[in-house]
C-alpha cells in the first residue's frame, strides 16, 4: 500500500494515466497524469468538452478502467493495484454508481432495478429495504408504474439509476451525467439532492455538461484532452 495524503473517508487521484487502443493508428491516451483530491462533504462536478477524458476519469475511480500509470487511493486501499475480483468487490461496497446510459435491466421494473445492488451484494430484501427503494424511486418523482423500465421516458430511466445508486447508502457517489436527460424542474432536484448528499456526508462527484450542477458544486475539475486544465474549490 502507498501512503497518499488524502481526505479521510474521500478519495484521491495521483498522476492517473489512461490510454486505449485505436484499432488503426496507435493509442488514445484519454488521461495523462491527473491528480486531484476529493473530500467528504463535497459535490464536485467534472467539466470539459466532450472527448477530454471526463468518464474515463470517473470509470478510473470506480476501478472500472485500470490506469497504466498512477493510483486512485481510497482510504488505505489502491483500488487499482487490486485483482478485478477485489475491484468489484470494492465498488460494490463503496460506490453508488450512475453510467451515463444508466445501465438498467430492460425487462425490470422500476422497483426491480432499484434493488439490484442488494442481490449483487446478496444483501437480503428485507422490508425496510424495499421501503428504502420505495422511499428513493418517491423522492425523484419515477412514476409508480407497473412494467419493464424499457418503456419509460429517458429521463425517468435517469432517476431510477440514480435511485438504484443511492440503495445502499455508500460512501462514494459517482454519477456520470446524472441531469442529461431531465427537465429543468428535474435536473434542479437532481442537482439538491446531490448537494444535499454531499452536505451528509457522502463524497459526491458528477460528470456534467449542466450548468446548473456545476453552479451547485463546491469543487470544479476541468479537464482538456486528458489533462486537469483548472480545478476550482469553492
Ligand atoms: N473503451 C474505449 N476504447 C477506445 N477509446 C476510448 C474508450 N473509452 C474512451 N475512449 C476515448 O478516450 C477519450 C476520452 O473519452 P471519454 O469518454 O472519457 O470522454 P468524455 O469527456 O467523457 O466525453 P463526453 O463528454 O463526450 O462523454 C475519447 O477520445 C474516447 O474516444
Amino acid at each position: 500500500m502507498t501512503a497518499l495524503a488524502q481526505p479521510a473517508g474521500g478519495l484521491a487521484i495521483r498522476s492517473l494515466t489512461v490510454s486505449f487502443a485505436d484499432h488503426g493508428a496507435g493509442v488514445i491516451r484519454a488521461l495523462a497524469g491527473v491528480s486531484a483530491q476529493f473530500a467528504p462533504g463535497r459535490l464536485t462536478a467534472i467539466v470539459g468538452p466532450s472527448g477530454s477524458g471526463k468518464s474515463t476519469l470517473l470509470h478510473a475511480m470506480a476501478g472500472i478502467v485500470v490506469p497504466e500509470q498512477g493510483e486512485v487511493c481510497c482510504g488505505e486501499t489502491v483500488v487499482n493495484r487490486l485483482d478485478e475480483r477485489r475491484r468489484d468487490a470494492w465498488r460494490l461496497a463503496n460506490c453508488g454508481m450512475v453510467f451515463q446510459d444508466f445501465r438498467l435491466i430492460d425487462e425490470l421494473d422500476a422497483l426491480g432495478n432499484t434493488l439490484l445492488p442488494a442481490q449483487f451484494r446478496r444483501v437480503r430484501v428485507s422490508p425496510e429495504l424495499k421501503a428504502r427503494a420505495d422511499e428513493l424511486l418517491t423522492r425523484f418523482e419515477v412514476p409508480q408504474r407497473a412494467g419493464p423500465v424499457a418503456r419509460f421516458s429517458r429521463g425517468e430511466q435517469q432517476r431510477v439509476a440514480l435511485a438504484r445508486a443511492l440503495l445502499l447508502d455508500p460512501p462514494l457517489i459517482l454519477a456520470d451525467e446524472p441531469t442529461a436527460s431531465l427537465d429543468a424542474g428535474n435536473g434542479q432536484r437532481i442537482a439538491q439532492s446531490l448537494l444535499d448528499l454531499a452536505r451528509a456526508g457522502k463524497t459526491v462527484i458528477a460528470v456534467t455538461h449542466d450548468d446548473k450542477l456545476m453552479a451547485a458544486a463546491d469543487h470544479v475539475l476541468t479537464l482538456r484532452a486528458g489533462c486537469i486544465v483548472g480545478d476550482a474549490g469553492r
